[in-house]
Formats: C-alpha cells, structure tokens, sequence
C-alpha cells in the first residue's frame, strides 16, 4: 500500500464572489513528482498556497505529509519545503551567509554541516562565498531550492520553477528536482506552465480548469490513452476543453 504524501477532500476556496477552487479532491502517493497544469486562473497557486498553510480553505479539508492543514499547519510547514515563483535573498550576503540566515529561522541544531550537506546536494561547490547579488537567474532558483530542503522536508512545493530561466537553466533545475526525488526520496508538487518539462520531469498530472479538476492520472497513462496524438501539448488543450463530469 502506498502512502499519500498529499490529499484533499473537497477543498476549496472563493474570494467573494470568485470560486478559485472549486472541491478538490486528490491524493498524490508519496515519491511522486506531480505537475498541476491549468491556464492563468484555473487556482493552481491558491491550491498551492493552501496545501502551504498560506491561505486558509473556504471549505474541506487535506493532509500534507500525513497532517492536516487545518489542525497541525505547524506540522505541515515542518513536513514540507516550498519554493515560490519569485524568492527574494539578501543579495549583498554570500551563498553561504544566506543560508545560514535562513537555517537559524528554521531553527537547525548544526546548521553549517547541513548547509555544507545541501551545497554539495545542489551541486554548488566552490559557490559558498560568492555574493547572491552576482548569480544568475538560474542558481537563484536552485538557492530557492536550498533553501527550501535545508531542514529536510519530505515534501516539496515548486510554483513555476523553471518561468524565466534560459535553456541551460531549465536543464539544471530539471536534473535537480529528479535528483531531489530519485535519491532522497522527496516528493514533488509543482505548479507549471511548461508542457515539455511535464514529459521529462513529472510522474503523474492534474489539470484544472476554472477551479475544478477535470483530469488526474500518471503521467504514462495519460500519454497512452491519446496514442494519435504525439506531444503533451495536444493531450493537454484535448483534456483541458473536456466538460466536467
Ligand atoms: N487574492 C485574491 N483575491 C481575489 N481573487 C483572487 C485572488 N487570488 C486569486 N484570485 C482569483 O482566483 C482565481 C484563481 O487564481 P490563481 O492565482 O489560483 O490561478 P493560477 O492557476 O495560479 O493562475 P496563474 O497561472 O496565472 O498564476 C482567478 O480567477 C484569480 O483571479
């Protein structure tokens, strides 16, 4: 039997009148790498931002990790990791000094030998006293992700991770989140726009179109079940027009 490292019963949200998320019922098995797709607006960050104790739900209920939001959010924010689409360092402090700082708000007992430990899992050697200020779009994003995993979460929350990286970028931050999932056994949520690193990244999709899930299945089988059609991005605009049942 496998564990769910995510599920939601009936979870929702509305601001005023705006039904974001409308009933959510999913459950994401642990070791999973998940990509939630939908167009702009579909509640893809509420769902995210919810699962994340940032935002209370309207109505339901989910666990993340084995807690619920609602009673243990402590509990959920310990279990978890989450990178948001745009992450803010103290650019004038160096990689190592930024993480430290970060490691004493998570309350880490040792945290240079964790730091240590985490610069060599994202493989920043050699980077530990160069300036934030002077990396690239990309290394921030994988500094996002350092961050994110310095008190070992067994969950991880990604919104739009790759959105303005360049090719080499994208690359490097797809190796990362395999690597995050194959060898230490994380489970990944993440919020994307990019169809082409759904195929190379993610284990199993949802889709969601005005706040309701109108697919969710592996990955493997989504692809399967359209054999004409030769690219995710078909799949996709094919799914995501279907009525909802
Ligand atoms: N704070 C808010 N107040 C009012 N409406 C909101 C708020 N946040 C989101 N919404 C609305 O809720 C719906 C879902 O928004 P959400 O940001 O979750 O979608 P999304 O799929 O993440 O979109 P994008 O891909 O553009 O980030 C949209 O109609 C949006 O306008």
């Amino acid at each position: 039997m496998t564990n769910s490292a995510i599920k939601t019963d009936g979870l929702s949200k509305s601001y005023g009148s705006t039904r974001a998320l409308d009933a959510l019922t999913l459950d994401v098995p642990s070791g999973e790498v998940f990509g939630l797709l939908g167009h702009n607006g579909a509640g893809k960050t509420t769902t995210v931002n919810m699962l994340t104790t940032l935002l209370g739900p309207t109505s339901g209920t989910a666990e993340v990790g084995g807690r619920s939001i609602i009673a243990d959010a402590k509990g959920v924010r310990q279990a978890i990791g989450y990178l948001p689409e745009n992450v803010q360092f103290y650019d004038n402090l160096t990689l190592f000094e930024n993480l430290r700082f970060f490691a004493r708000l998570s309350g880490l007992r040792r945290p240079d030998q964790r730091i240590r430990d985490v610069l060599g899992i994202l493989d920043f050697e050699g980077h530990d006293r160069q300036r934030l200020g002077t990396f690239s779009k990309g290394m921030r994003q994988r500094v996002g992700i350092a961050q994110a995993i310095l008190h070992s979460p067994t969950v991880l929350f990604l919104d739009e991770p790759t959105s303005g990286l360049d090719p080499e970028g994208v690359r490097t931050l797809r190796e990362t989140i395999v690597r995050l999932n194959s060898e230490f056994g994380m489970t990944i949520f993440m919020n994307t726009h990019l169809l082409s690193e759904v195929t190379k990244t993610c284990t199993s999709i949802g889709i969601l179109r005005g706040g309701r899930l109108v697919h969710h299945d592996t990955l493997d089988r989504t692809l399967s079940a359209f054999p004409g059609e030769d690219s995710l991005e078909e799949i996709y605009f094919h799914l995501e027009s279907k009525p909802v049942s």
